[in-house]
């Protein structure tokens, strides 16, 4: 894995959460996208050489509006920036970690992206994430 490429954070709103973070980080916001597959609004920061992802549910039936209604806000999932995701699930799968999915999806921000199941990784969901050339 090259790096972290985004902290998931899980929030009520966008609205709200947005210039939160953007005093928090001295940083605008650079992008908003809905990604309509998992059911969320995205917003992003560039910090350093990672990003910060917002999340808000934008269906009652989305994982982060679960996530919400039984976590509340806070930390959502970490995203590790990958060269080869077919490769990189094939390792992951075989070392005994359980994926979330059979084949990649299309995330935000140019990415295709895979989940790892938090049951096997200490409670922390993982995101695996490839940048579409
Ligand atoms: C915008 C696109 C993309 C990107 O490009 O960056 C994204 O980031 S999308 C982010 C939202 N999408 C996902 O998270 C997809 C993967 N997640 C899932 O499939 C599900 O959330 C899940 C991990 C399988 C859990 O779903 P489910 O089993 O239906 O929910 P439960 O509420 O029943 O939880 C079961 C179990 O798992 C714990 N859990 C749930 N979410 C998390 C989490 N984010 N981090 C850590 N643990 C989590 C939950 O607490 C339950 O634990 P127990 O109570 O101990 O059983
Ligand atoms: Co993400």
């Amino acid at each position: 894995m090259l790096k972290v490429e985004h902290i998931g954070i899980a929030v009520q709103s966008l609205d709200v959460s947005v210039p939160l973070f953007e005093k928090l980080l001295n940083s605008p916001c650079y992008k908003k996208e809905a990604v309509d597959s998992e059911q969320v609004q995205t917003a992003f920061f560039r910090q350093g050489d990672t990003k910060v992802e917002l999340l808000e549910a934008t269906s009652e039936s989305s994982v982060i509006a679960r996530f919400l209604e039984k976590k509340g806000e806070g930390m959502h999932h970490i995203a590790f920036e990958v060269t080869d995701i077919l490769a990189e699930m094939e390792r992951l799968s075989a070392e005994g970690f359980t994926l979330l999915q059979a084949v990649p999806k299309r995330g935000a921000d140019n990415k295709l992206v895979c989940f790892l199941h938090p049951k096997n990784t200490n409670g922390v969901l993982i995101e695996l994430c490839q940048e579409i050339s």
